[in-house]
């Protein structure tokens, strides 16, 4: 199973994520993706910051009908870094074959992530070009590491087994929305989310069984 993971606050989900996940799994040749909903972005301020529940919550409203399983791992596994997330992973699932997805906005900032070299090791990143932020991440101090591990899109897509370090660039038509936008229209927006506890389909199987595919 090739898996695309797209770690993030959600703080709301949008539709961007669902957008962007569905284009690169398509460009990748990706059979699923999980949005791994953070606990918190070490480099994020607390303030500001609804619940996991709220947050998963938006997730799995933006994800139906989709292969995308929104997700609250980390919480569960107990991890915070995307470094030890992506190793703990790996170990649960060494069947899959893993892909780490992000915006061109988190490249920008990539050398600021606890041991982000060893991110790019334990699996293949790709970056998705998001208006607003591709002059800074093609600038970035991690851009000028991983730009020797550039592989086309296409030729990623036929390949049968990945190693990382690996860093695909893709490039669709550029989508404006942020959660940070729709938050300034709608600062209340976590308030109104209620219902039933959402029921996290990839923790679930984690906590019942080693998966093993
Ligand atoms: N419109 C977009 N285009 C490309 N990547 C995006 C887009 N929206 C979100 N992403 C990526 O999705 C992941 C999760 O994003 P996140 O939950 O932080 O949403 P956000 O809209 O960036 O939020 P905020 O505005 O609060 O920073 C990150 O890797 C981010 O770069
Ligand atoms: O591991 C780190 O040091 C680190 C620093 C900043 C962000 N991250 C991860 O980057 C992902 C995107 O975060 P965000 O808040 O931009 O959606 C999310 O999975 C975070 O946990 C990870």
């Amino acid at each position: 199973m090739k898996t695309g993971l797209l770690g993030g606050s959600f703080n709301p989900a949008h539709g961007g994520h669902r957008r962007i996940t569905l284009f690169a799994m398509e460009a990748l040749g990706l059979d699923e993706a999980w949005w791994l909903v953070s606990p918190g972005n070490p480099l994020k301020p607390r303030k500001g910051m609804a619940p996991l529940a709220a947050r998963l919550r938006s997730a799995h409203d933006q994800a139906r009908r989709a292969p995308i399983r929104p997700t609250a791992i980390e919480a569960q596994i107990g991890t915070r870094y995307t470094v030890d997330t992506l190793k703990a992973l790996k170990r649960r699932y060494p069947m899959r074959q893993f892909v780490w997805l992000m915006g061109a906005d988190n490249l920008s900032q990539f050398h600021r992530w606890r041991d982000w070299r060893g991110v790019a090791r334990t699996m293949p990143i790709a970056v998705i070009a998001r208006p607003g932020y591709d002059d800074d991440a093609m600038a970035s101090p991690a851009m000028a590491w991983l730009r020797r591990y550039r592989v086309p899109a296409a030729s990623f897509k036929t390949r049968g087994r990945w190693s990382a370090p690996a860093l695909v660039l893709l490039r669709f038509d550029p989508d404006p929305r942020s959660a940070t936008a729709i938050r300034r229209a709608d600062p209340d927006w976590a308030s109104r989310s209620s219902g039933q506890p959402v029921r996290d389909a990839v923790t679930h199987r984690l906590i019942q069984t080693s998966e093993g595919t």
